[in-house]
Parts: structure tokens; sequence; C-alpha cells
């Protein structure tokens, strides 16, 4: 049996929020890889302002110096909605032998109770929560915490950033860095 993590998300840009909790919960839990889905359409927000390949590009990016992250396409391969139930079904399909611990931050934690078929989901993952600023971490489902310092970044702000012709360096790994500037993402 082996323990992923899994971290699903919009990544329009990938930063170091999901990268360090990614890599704090894998210690925390002592998970054998944690695989990063990025999704094809977000199923409750408006349509990323970038497109999946490019995001998928660019989460390639961002993990490739980790040898525990993994990049996992089947939201992309998959398209429309990525209902995360339909993510993990699958998953569970493949890879039998798994345990899978989903990660979200504090605002997807306050949103569950709105997922797709969340009772079905919460049969078929451990989620695990960690800290977001302005948002809670109480749930009524049964959620692992992992205490981890609160990262003030999101892929909002530093678009935001962008579009104000402010420099976004530091806030995300080198290369998501570069390859932004190469393609002049989120300038206008
Ligand atoms: N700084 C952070 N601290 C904790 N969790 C985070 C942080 N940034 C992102 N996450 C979590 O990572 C997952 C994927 O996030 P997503 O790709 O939507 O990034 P985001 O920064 O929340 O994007 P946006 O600002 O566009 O909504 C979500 O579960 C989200 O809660
Ligand atoms: O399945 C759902 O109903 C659902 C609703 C909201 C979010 N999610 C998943 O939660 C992860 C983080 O979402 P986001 O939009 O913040 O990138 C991503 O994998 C989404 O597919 C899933």
């Amino acid at each position: 049996m082996k323990r992923i993590g899994i971290l699903g998300g919009t990544f329009d840009p990938p930063h170091i929020g999901h990268l360090i909790i990614a890599e704090e919960v894998r210690l925390a839990l002592d998970l054998a890889e944690v695989w990063f889905i990025p999704s094809y359409t977000p199923p409750h927000k408006d349509n990323a302002k970038t497109g999946p390949e490019q995001r998928l590009k660019m989460v390639r990016l961002a993990t490739k110096s980790n040898p525990y992250f993994k990049v996992d396409t089947i939201e992309i391969e998959r398209s429309g909605k990525s209902y995360t139930i339909d993510t993990i079904e699958e998953l569970k399909r493949r890879h039998p032998d798994n345990e899978f611990y989903f990660i979200i931050g504090a605002d997807m934690v306050e949103y569950l109770p709105r997922w797709y078929r969340i009772e079905e989901l919460t049969e078929l993952v451990t989620f695990v929560g960690v800290k977001r600023s302005n948002y809670q971490l109480e749930s009524r489902y049964s959620i692992l915490i992992v205490d981890i310092p609160l990262i003030e970044v999101s892929s909002t702000l530093l678009r935001e950033r962008c579009m104000n012709g402010v420099s976004v360096h530091y806030w995300l790994p080198a290369p998501v860095y570069q390859y932004m500037k190469e393609h002049r993402l989120y300038e206008h």
C-alpha cells in the first residue's frame, strides 16, 4: 500500500505556495510521492486565464527538481469539467493498491460541502487541510490537518501583479518565472 498525496489545482500559475504545501504534507504524512493534477476546466470558478497545455507546462517546470513530485495529466486528457470524484474513481481503478491523500487549502475546505458527490468522495480519499488566510479549517467532514506556516500567496495575486507590471520574481520557481516572461503571460 503506497501513500500518495494529490494536489489538484488550476495552477494559473503554479507558485511557491503549492510547492511548500505539497512538500510539508509529504514530510508530515510520510507520503511516497505527491502527484500534481492540473485541471482542464476548474469545476467551481471562471475559466482559467491560461489554457490547460500552458498550465501543464508550468506545473512540469515547477515540480521537476523534486524527485517525489509527479505530474498526472488525467484531467487534461479527460477534458471537460474536472470533478475530483471522476479523477479519484479512475485513479483508484488504475492504482488499486494506493491510498490517496487529497491536499487542499482552507479555502477549499470551506467549499467542500459544495463539491460534486462529496459524500462518496470522502469515502475514497483522506482530505488533508492546510491553513490559508481568511479561511477556516473546521469542517463537517473528517479532515486531517497538517499544521504548516501560513503562506500568503495566490495565483490571483501573482496575475494581478503581472497585469500591473509588478515583478513576481521569487514568488514562483525560477523556470516558471522565465516561462511566464518569455510567453508574456498575464501581462494584459
Ligand atoms: N498559499 C497557499 N496556501 C495554502 N494552500 C494553497 C495556497 N495556494 C494554493 N493553495 C491550495 O492549492 C490548491 C490549488 O490551488 P489553485 O491552483 O487554485 O491556486 P490559487 O492560488 O488558490 O489560485 P487562484 O488565486 O487563481 O484561485 C487549492 O487546494 C488551494 O487551496
Ligand atoms: O469536484 C468538485 O466539485 C470540486 C470543486 C472545487 C474544487 N475541486 C478540486 O479542488 C482542487 C483545487 O481547486 P482550484 O479550483 O482551487 O484549483 C482542484 O483539483 C479542483 O478540481 C473539485
